[in-house]
């Protein structure tokens, strides 16, 4: 059960051309692990995690999701993959408003047709893995941004996707906060055996990855171990 991008290539249209943002990339993630991506603003890091969340097609190469090759798959079963075997936390939070920690996750059940009040017991062992088992009926906007980022990473658990990415997952805390959210990533990953991918900019806190792999203007080099 792992990730494989498999000489992808990507490119946008630029005006009379196209820009290369992913340029022939292998990278394979085993479960388990965290791979975190790093690279320059523009070097491809945002590119590379769309495509492998099936959000966006590349022009050649393969995406393997646990064991299915999405080549070729049409919107419906890519969404039905992304909903049951994907995690995604994007860098700008998107909690709702008006809803509690514990019914944010409580939603992702119902996205997927299940009862929230079934999904409720794994909404708080989730909320308690993450630290927040307190904080389960505060909503956004009484939270610190620290606890909005644990919270969005247990939403992305709720369905017990076999591959989690993240973008830029500490850009918007501290140092220390940072470094704990990166180490709550790297132990629920050992714990729920998820293939996981994190991009950053951010070099200073890697400590606790398994691989860190290095993108430049769309290349990506070798990874090796962190
Ligand atoms: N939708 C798009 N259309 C055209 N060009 C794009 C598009 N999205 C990204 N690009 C270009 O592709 C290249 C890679 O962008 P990407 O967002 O993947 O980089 P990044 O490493 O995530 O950058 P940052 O750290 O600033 O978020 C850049 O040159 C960018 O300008």
């Amino acid at each position: 059960m792992t990730l494989t991008l498999d000489r992808v290539t990507l490119t946008y249209p630029d005006g009379d051309g196209r820009l290369t943002a992913l340029d022939d990339v292998s990278l394979t993630v085993p479960e388990g692990t965290v791979t975190a991506v790093v690279g320059p603003s523009g070097s491809g890091k945002s590119s590379l995690l769309a495509v492998a969340a099936t959000l966006i097609t590349p022009d050649s190469g393969r995406v393997v999701v646990d064991g299915t090759d999405t080549t070729g798959l049409g919107r419906a079963e890519l969404t039905a993959l992304r909903r049951t075997r994907i995690g995604i936390v994007f860098q700008q939070a998107n909690l709702l408003p008006s809803l509690s920690a514990v019914e944010q996750l409580q939603v992702m059940a119902h996205l997927d047709g299940r009862s929230p009040r079934g999904a409720l017991p794994r909404a708080l062992e989730l909320l308690d893995a993450v630290g927040l088992r307190d904080q389960a009926g505060r909503r956004p906007h009484q939270l610190s941004g620290g606890q909005r980022q644990r919270v969005n990473i247990a939403r992305a658990l709720m369905n017990d996707p076999k591959v989690l990415l993240i973008d830029e997952p500490t850009s918007a805390l501290d140092h220390e906060r940072g470094s704990a959210v990166l180490d709550l990533i790297t132990t629920l990953t050992h714990e729920r055996s998820t293939a996981t991918v994190l991009v950053t900019h951010d070099r200073t806190r890697l400590a606790s990855v398994d691989h860190i792999a290095e993108v430049h203007d769309g290349r990506l080099t070798v990874p090796a171990a962190a």
